[in-house]
């Protein structure tokens, strides 16, 4: 069988708690021989008829998604173990943390900084929709930056993600409210557009530490959602470019077929600026000089 049957624990040493998900936990490990480090996402299996744990069918699909991934961006999956309980994901191990984190941390990132993260993430996304794959849970919390120092990022929960294939349309997968788009609300097809979506709330956050549509109830930011009840007036956005904000307000759009696409984003100049950004500087240093 392509998954591994001996006991894990013979191969790893079980580390610290990095994580826990819906039915999963993850916990650092390291390879007994080689010493080197993973992360171990352990996903508790449904038993019987109970409602505890994940469908084996929900696991592969997962490890079908990260099986076809090879992107520096993307976390990478190393082995897998199937046990009595539980199916145990071998992942490459990125230790500095949640961008959540960061942002809390830092309250709200420069322009650069946010544009720098933004194209990491549209270019995993770039790499999953150019397989036809929809992640569908993109949020701050899925998304991790290598270690402390780098502003690397990878994406890292594919627990939702699947193969958008256009025959059997997908629906009704339910991610985090404040970050699906209205397709999911309303109970209509989902598209890559999906996620295009979630990178606008994600850009939104990082810009302003504020989250658009999150409203007082599920109910609240369901409408604000389907209604698109956002705006940039707040005194947070100020001093925000025109740029940025027009970057979002190409992927807040209800028609999914009108939204910006993954690679629609990485042509806008708000991410792909016309030159580099020390020329940018350079210029505009030179005219304070003559003034
Ligand atoms: C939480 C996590 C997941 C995957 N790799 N490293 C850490």
């Amino acid at each position: 069988s392509v998954f591994k049957l001996e006991p894990f624990e013979d191969n790893y040493e079980v580390g610290e708690d990095l994580g826990s998900g819906h039915f999963a936990v993850v916990r650092k490990c390291i390879h007994r021989k080689t010493r080197q480090a993973f992360a171990a996402k352990f996903i508790r299996k449904r038993r019987g008829g109970g409602r505890k744990g994940a469908k084996m069918e929900d696991i592969v699909k997962e490890i079908n998604v990260l099986r076809c991934m090879n992107h520096p961006n993307v976390i990478s999956l190393h082995e897998v173990y199937d046990t009595k309980q539980e199916v145990i994901l071998v992942l490459e191990l990125v230790s500095g943390g949640e961008l959540f984190d960061y942002i809390s941390e830092k309250e709200a990132l420069s322009e650069e900084e946010a544009s720098a993260f933004i194209k990491q993430i549209l270019e995993g996304l770039k790499h999953l929709h150019d397989n036809s794959i929809v992640h569908l849970d993109l949020k701050p919390e899925n998304i991790m930056l290598l270690d402390r120092t780098s502003t690397k990022i990878k994406l890292i929960d594919f627990g939702l993600a699947r193969k958008i294939n256009d025959k059997d349309d997908v629906r009704a997968m339910m991610g985090t409210a404040e970050f699906i788009a209205p397709e999911v609300v309303s109970f209509e097809p989902l598209s890559l557009a999906t996620d295009m979506w979630s990178v606008g709330v994600i850009t939104y956050i990082l810009l302003s530490g504020s989250s658009p549509f999150l409203g007082e109830t599920l109910q609240e930011t369901y409408h604000n959602i389907t209604a698109l009840n956002f705006d940039f007036d707040h005194d947070l956005f100020q001093n925000t470019s025109d740029l940025a904000k027009d970057f979002i307000k190409r992927l807040f759009i209800k028609n999914p077929r009108k939204r910006g696409s993954v690679n629609d984003c990485l042509n806008h100049p708000w991410i792909k600026p016309s030159e580099p950004r020390e020329a940018i500087a350079r210029r505009s240093a030179m005219i304070n000089i003559d003034n």
